[in-house]
């Protein structure tokens, strides 16, 4: 089918204002020149009897589903992002059918609303090639659109495309016969090729209404009287070993080398500078960031090299009757792609679930329990317990003890640190001074 008929010159200038107020729009420190549209992919056979946002199948005049392959171009000159919108294409909508203000609108043109498809469960059984008849946000911080469709599956969106498989679904199909207990139920993908290229639009996972997530988990663990987490921690450290060894079976593998050491140096040095323009105050961290790369040089021994998680924290993982599931393994939103397929130590995801457990217990200092010696030593005190409990749980499933590699994990400790910095003064500015402290902690003595 052709896409419908469309001022598609006045959508590009719609979503130019409409794309960076997305939660999951990660550019939003980067002055946005224009958006183009690149590509269509109309995902509904015919014009369907149709709904709008928020409306049942079949109120309304016949709407298309199209999946928007829009590219966001920046000011600053630097390479193009590639995002994906589906979108419902309403011609003709009556004033009742447009609603300016939902949410759900992108653009009303010429009495043509075109609307998120998110917001259509009939547009959305298009998508997933069977028919929807609820769908629902999951309400969780999400870098992705995740609808928990017909209360059965979570359908996960990937806003951001790349080509080639996207990881989370190349990660997860690669674990099926290796560790499928660890994860969520893979069902299904939303695939397609543009100009002979393989794309990912969509992930479909079994949905798991009982399970509970780490971080929430966690924070009701602080808030208890004797906030201990260590049980789950244990367990969280032998399934993330369980993982690290099927990956490693799953894919290729290498040996860490002068070479890597001195490209893991330069990531740091990177990171640090990027973080720094962002918050200047990180410029008294300098000296320690420099100390953690020269002590890389140093590193001994065989290190093994391989494909990660890459974006491990609490939110990842889903408490279930069965034990602990990890989703999401699409590694660092903000890193290319070609950083995130590529071989990396595993003190990456380890350091990045050590600084899991000290924001859960830095986020709410007070709350918990506070033991005579004061809120701020009880937080310290359950993330040092909790840390130490995953590094025993990992150890015991791969016999691979991470605390015999510090230079390593402090230099990832300081990495994540950095990154969350960032991550925070661009996303949720409230939330900056977390990662704040756990630098000027993680640096103590170290600072001009
Ligand atoms: N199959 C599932 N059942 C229940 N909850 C899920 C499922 N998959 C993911 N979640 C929850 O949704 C959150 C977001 O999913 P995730 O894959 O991490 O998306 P994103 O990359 O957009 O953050 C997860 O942290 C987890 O708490
Ligand atoms: O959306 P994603 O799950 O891909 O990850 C991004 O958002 C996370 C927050 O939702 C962010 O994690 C940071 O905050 C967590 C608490 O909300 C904390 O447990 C993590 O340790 C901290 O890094 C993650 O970094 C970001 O990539």
């Amino acid at each position: 089918m052709t896409p419908p008929a469309l001022a598609w010159g006045s959508l590009e200038h719609a979503l130019k204002t409409w794309l960076p107020r997305q939660r999951w729009y990660p550019a939003k420190n980067r002055p946005l020149s224009h958006v183009s549209i690149a590509h269509t992919w109309p995902f509904t056979p015919t014009p369907t009897p149709g709904s709008g946002p928020g409306r049942r199948a079949g109120e309304g005049r016949a709407v298309a589903g199209v999946v928007l392959v829009t590219r966001a171009h920046f000011a600053d000159g630097r390479p193009t992002e590639t995002y994906q919108i589906p979108v419902g294409i309403h011609p003709a909508a009556t004033p009742a059918a447009s609603r300016p203000h939902d949410p759900a609108t992108i653009a009303h043109l010429d009495g043509t609303l075109v609307y998120e498809a998110t917001a259509d469960p009939h547009l959305i059984g298009h998508l997933t090639g069977r028919p929807v008849a609820t769908t629902r946000p999951l309400n969780a911080e999400q870098t992705n659109t995740s609808l928990i469709v017909d209360e059965t599956h979570v359908l996960k969106i990937f806003r951001r495309l790349h080509t080639g498989t996207n990881p989370d679904l190349e990660l997860q199909r690669a674990l099926r016969p290796l560790a499928a207990d660890h994860t969520p139920p893979l069902a299904g993908a939303v695939e397609g090729d543009i100009d002979g290229r393989r794309f990912t639009y969509a992930l479909i996972t079994r949905y798991l209404p009982a399970a509970t997530d780490g971080w929430q988990a966690a924070l009701a663990a602080l808030a208890t009287p004797h906030a201990d987490f260590t049980a789950d921690a244990h367990a969280m450290g032998t399934t993330t070993g369980r993982i690290h060894t099927a990956l490693a079976t799953a894919f290729p593998t290498r040996t860490l080398d002068t070479a890597g050491l001195t490209a893991l140096a330069a990531h740091l040095t990177r990171r640090y500078h990027a973080a720094r323009a962002l918050v200047p105050a990180l410029a008294r961290h300098e000296r320690a960031v420099y100390h953690a790369c020269q002590a890389l040089t140093h590193v001994s021994g065989p290190v093994r090299l391989q494909r990660i998680h890459g974006d491990l924290h609490l939110g990842q993982w889903l408490r279930c009757p069965q034990g602990w599931l990890l989703t999401d393994f699409e590694g660092e939103p903000a890193q290319p792609i070609d950083h995130r397929t590529r071989p990396h130590s595993t003190h990456a995801d380890i350091a990045a679930m050590l600084r899991s457990f000290d924001y859960a217990a830095h986020h709410t200092p007070g709350s918990g329990p506070a033991a005579g010696d004061g809120p701020r030593a009880a937080a310290a005190r359950f993330a040092e317990r909790a840390q130490q409990a995953f590094l025993d749980g990992y150890t015991t499933a791969t016999g691979d003890d991470p605390r015999h590699h510090p230079v390593l994990l402090r230099a990832h400790l300081l990495d994540k640190a950095l990154y969350e910095a960032a991550y925070e003064t661009t996303h949720r500015p409230q939330r900056a001074a977390i990662p704040l402290a756990a630098l000027d902690r993680l640096t103590e003595g170290d600072t001009p």
